[in-house]
């Protein structure tokens, strides 16, 4: 069995969060001042009616898109059953929201995560692949390491003889913006271990590309 350490960049990128759980929260206040300037400088009026508890929503909405950096996986994979299961086990088409870290404006897609358990068949629980998936996409992120990030949580947590996560994904900075191609479907894949061999692989993405 081959073990694969936490990427220091993976780390680095969202270092407190990867280091220590709850160790600091949202700053509301330090939003509701950043959002009003910004209103400032697209040129509205933050007193005008409308806008008056603008600030104050962005910053509760916030605390909620990026409360992800704020959770360990620990947290949620630590919930572990000895179902005696050496097969693969698939949970696709998770959706989920996040917000791309180069414009600030969500993408949003699917995830699909499966892993080939340990030898000894612990397997956690269904529920707990979706929670993971939350906790990078909510996060300032770009595709790849959203992707990355699920499979290396599922190496160091879960142990398993092999892991895939495929991630689909439309960018708001590619539709709404910029280069304005809506429906353009970003693909990210992450394999580890057992499942590099080709057959499994070949099969894990049938039962994901299978809908
Ligand atoms: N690889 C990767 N790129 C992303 C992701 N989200 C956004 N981007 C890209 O980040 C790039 C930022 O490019 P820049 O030239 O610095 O910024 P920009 O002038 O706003 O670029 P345009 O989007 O092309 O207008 C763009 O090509 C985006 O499409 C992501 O998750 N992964
Ligand atoms: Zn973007």
């Amino acid at each position: 069995m081959t073990h694969f350490d936490d990427d220091d960049d993976l780390a680095a990128a969202h270092g407190s969060a990867a280091g220590s759980k709850h160790d600091h929260k949202v700053d509301r206040p330090r939003i509701e001042a950043a959002v009003r300037e910004i209103l400032l400088a697209i040129g509205e009026d933050p007193e005008r009616g409308g806008l008056l508890d603008t600030p104050k929503r962005v910053a509760k909405a916030y605390a909620e898109m990026f409360a992800g950096l704020h959770q360990h996986p620990v947290d949620v994979l630590s919930t572990t059953f000895d179902l005696d299961h050496e097969e693969l086990v698939l949970v696709k088409d998770i959706p989920f929201y996040s917000t791309c870290e180069h414009h600030l404006v969500p993408f949003h897609g699917v995830a699909h995560v499966g892993y080939i358990p340990s030898h000894d068949g612990k397997v956690t629980g269904l529920s707990k692949l979706a929670r993971l998936v939350d906790i990078y996409a909510r996060r300032p992120q770009v595709q790849e390491r959203l992707t990355t990030q699920i499979v290396e949580a599922l190496v160091t947590h879960l142990n398993p003889r092999g892991a895939i996560v495929v991630v689909e994904c439309e960018h708001m900075c590619m539709s709404m913006r910029g280069i304005r191609k809506p429906g353009a479907k970003t693909v990210t894949s992450a394999v580890r271990g057992q499942l590099h061999d080709p057959a499994t692989r070949a099969e894990a993405m049938s039962l994901i590309l299978g809908r």
